[in-house]
């Protein structure tokens, strides 16, 4: 079976001037299942490798394949479906819409999946109890703390059923101890089988990955273990 992600050789240099090379040319394998934590300090690239994995931005050099398909191959929209369907992104900072319920924030990430309207509900609903939320299904962000808004985001983030959960600080504005619900979250969504990268400064979401990856001017050390330094 071929890797969900692997890179051959893959960078990127944002054109300038001056050309800044943010991800130098890298072999990577992440297998499925596996759950695998990015840390780097602030500039040295860890954007640019999410940008690259989450199919936002194309690499100027380098072979990216996802779950066995060469994104290069591909034109915007079929990127953008592929997306859709193999990526579910978790950021910092929740992005959900605040006016709108629970299960009305995970719906909107089925829209495109061609499902009917009731069937989407359903999914959403059950997507909100693997993250033990089925009691807030009809809340609206505004009211939910930080811990629950990031368990929507996890839901959305599901419910299409991706090859790969992304998450992007998924940590970083929530104190410590909602901050440990979401991990130990992550781990259980782990334990069920998905794969998880996670991008982050905080060495607690760290150390709880199989294997930590560092990146250092753009340079991705896929052997490296994470030393306190390497966060900040
Ligand atoms: N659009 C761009 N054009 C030119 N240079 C860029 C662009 N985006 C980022 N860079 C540069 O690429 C390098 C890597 O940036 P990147 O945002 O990937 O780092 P990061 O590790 O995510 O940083 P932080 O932790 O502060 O968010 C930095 O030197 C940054 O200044």
């Amino acid at each position: 079976m071929s890797p969900v992600i692997r890179f051959r050789g893959v960078g990127l240099t944002y054109p300038g001037p001056p050309a800044v090379p943010a991800l130098r040319p890298c072999d990577l394998d992440i297998e499925a299942g596996e759950h695998v934590a990015v840390v780097g300090p602030s500039g040295s690239g860890k954007s640019t490798f999410l940008n690259v994995v989450g199919l936002l931005d194309r690499p100027t050099q380098g072979t990216y394949e996802l779950d066995g398909i060469d994104t290069a191959s591909l034109g915007e929209a079929e990127r953008t479906a592929l997306r859709g369907r193999r990526i579910g992104f978790v950021f910092q900072a929740f992005h959900l819409l605040p006016y709108r319920t629970a299960t009305e924030n995970v719906m909107l990430a089925q829209l495109y999946n061609g499902a009917a309207r009731a069937s989407r509900r359903a999914t959403a609903a059950e997507a909100l109890s693997r993250v033990g939320l089925a009691h807030k299904r009809n809340a609206v962000p505004t009211t939910m703390s930080g811990g629950e808004r990031q368990r929507v985001a996890i839901a959305r983030a599901l419910v299409n059923r991706p090859s790969i959960l992304l998450c992007d600080e998924p940590t970083g504005n929530l104190d410590s101890g909602t901050a440990d619900s979401v991990l130990n979250l992550l781990d259980r969504l782990h334990e069920d089988g998905l794969t998880i990268v996670v991008i982050t400064h905080d060495l607690d979401a760290a150390v709880r990955a199989q294997r930590r990856i560092t990146i250092r001017d753009g340079h991705l050390d896929v052997t490296a273990e994470p030393v306190d330094g390497a966060l900040r």
